[in-house]
């Protein structure tokens, strides 16, 4: 089990702030968002990438359910959706090393999906397909239930203030949601470097009847998650990650 250090305090941010007003604004009647959308500068590259990539590895949003076998060519394979890739780095290098399996990738951010696209791209992949849309929307309405084997959630947005703890992806309704999509012995994976929303995500967790923990609390990182630069600089100013692994029983 690991041990945990104490983090930094996030700054206040009123560029935060003003964002989640606008959106709030903008949502009004609907329901509370996990992101706000921001919009980004796009490189040459990941334009291109936009433009070449996305006919052949984007899925649309539709709100029919997809047949997952039939996106990605192959029926044998393990269906592992990941939620929020942000840049993408970590999606591309899992899919290098586990071939033998197919990547769902949802991400909101268009700069990611550009990203992303560029490095299925450069890295020969064929196991990845991205659908940029709001992930609960995707899990309601496009994915079948116990269509999956395993969820990626990394470092998700740990809506620091306690006011805005309401928008955090890791909620008991939104994991139940996961449970149903998930196959029974599949598995949800969640990392987080922040040690209050990792005590979060863990009483949520736990208080899952579907779901078994796979370890006594925080599990040591499983090897095909690989170390993100921002993940090694924190490790060696003495900040702390927390992976989390349950199965669907
Ligand atoms: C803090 S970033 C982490 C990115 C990446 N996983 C990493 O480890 O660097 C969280 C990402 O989740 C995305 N996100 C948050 N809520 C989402 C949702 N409901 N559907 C799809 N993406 C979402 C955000 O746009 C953001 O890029």
């Amino acid at each position: 089990m690991r041990t945990m250090t104490k983090l930094n305090q996030p700054e206040e941010s009123p560029v935060l702030d003003a964002a989640v007003n606008a959106d709030k604004v903008a949502l009004k009647g609907r329901r509370i968002r996990s992101f706000v959308l921001r919009q980004g500068r796009v490189t040459k590259g990941q334009a291109h990438a936009l433009e070449v990539g996305r006919p052949k590895f984007g899925i649309d949003y539709v709100p029919e359910i997809i047949d997952l076998n039939a996106k990605f060519n192959r029926t044998d394979s393990k269906k592992i959706l990941e939620i929020g890739f942000g840049m993408g780095e970590t999606t591309a290098k899992i899919a290098q090393t586990l071939p033998e399996c197919d990547f769902l990738a949802a991400e909101v951010h268009t700069p990611g999906v550009g990203a992303l696209l560029k490095l299925i791209e450069e890295l020969a992949l064929t196991n990845i397909r991205i659908v940029q849309h709001d992930v609960v929307d995707v899990l309601q309405n496009m994915l079948a239930d116990a269509s999956l084997d395993g969820v990626h959630i990394f470092f998700p947005d740990p809506w620091h203030k306690a006011r805005h703890h309401k928008r955090r992806l890791i909620q008991a309704g939104f994991v139940k949601l996961l449970c149903n999509k998930l196959k029974v012995g599949g598995y949800l994976h969640v990392a987080t470097d922040w040690q209050e929303y990792a005590e979060w995500v863990l009483d949520v967790l736990n208080a899952e009847p579907q779901l078994q923990n796979t370890a006594e609390s925080y599990a040591e990182k499983p090897s095909y998650r690989p170390l993100t630069k921002f993940e090694n600089r924190g490790i060696k100013l003495g900040h702390g990650v927390w992976d989390m692994v349950f199965k669907r029983q």
